[in-house]
């Protein structure tokens, strides 16, 4: 198992008190395994998510990714296990407006130490960004940043790649062709995926489909 979670809890302070959104979650993700996370809205699969990416931590239990105890790790131990372990991709793109998109592709993969330009030659022309390599962020269309954020993601090899619906504000066609994208190269570069998605189309295509409700996990 290279993704092991065992009763993780967590809560939000709102007007009207603690709220309890993750009431004890236990999930264990095979390596190259692809999981669809599903749940209705509200039911805390963003937070879920960024409690596994390292973005926040569980107030209670255990996350241990690639052998590391990322709910145990300070700050600058996320930081190092943002870098190299886990890749986001969300749907607010966060590409950096003054690079282009050549740089914003490899910047990830730079920073992680594992810039490689043989894969990212191959991950530019299946994404089809090669004749957008010289645009910057503002001059593409929502679908063009989304692959780019993908291929951003992708290009760093990271062990486990989490996605929020990555597809959900692209229209059927182009979120359909994008996912597929998505899936085979994170086949081809053996890493784990766990997908956050509204759609049982495309949960489909995945391993294994979880549902989160009532604030635990059910296959
Ligand atoms: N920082 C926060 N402070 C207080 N409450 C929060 C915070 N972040 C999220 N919540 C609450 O936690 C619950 C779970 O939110 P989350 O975004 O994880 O759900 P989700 O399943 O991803 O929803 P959606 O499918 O609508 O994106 C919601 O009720 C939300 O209002």
């Amino acid at each position: 198992m290279i993704l092991i979670l065992s009763e993780v809890t967590k809560s939000y302070p709102t007007p009207e008190g603690r709220v309890e959104i993750l009431r004890g979650i236990n999930l264990a993700v095979r390596a190259g395994e692809s999981v669809a996370l599903t749940g209705e809205s509200g039911s805390g699969k963003s937070t879920l998510l960024h409690l596994i990416g390292g973005l926040d931590r569980p107030d209670a239990g255990e996350i241990v990714m690639n052998g590391k105890y990322v709910s145990a790790l300070g700050d600058d131990g996320r930081a190092s296990y943002r870098r190299t372990d886990v890749g986001l991709v969300f749907q607010q793109f966060n590409l950096i407006p003054s690079l282009n998109v050549a740089a914003n592709i490899s910047f990830h993969a730079k920073l992680a130490g594992r810039f490689d330009k043989g894969w990212e030659d191959e991950i530019t022309d299946r994404l089809g960004l090669r004749p957008l390599l010289n645009r910057y962020p503002e001059q593409l269309s929502g679908g063009q940043q989304q692959r780019v954020a993908i291929g951003r993601t992708l290009a760093a090899r990271p062990p486990l790649v989490l996605a929020d619906e990555p597809t959900g504000n692209l229209d059927e066609a182009t979120g359909d062709a994008v996912m597929e994208l998505m899936l085979s190269l994170a086949r081809s570069a053996a890493a784990t995926l766990l997908f956050v998605t509204h759609s049982t189309r495309l949960a489909s295509r995945l391993d294994r489909k979880v549902i989160l409700h009532g604030g635990r996990i059910g296959e």
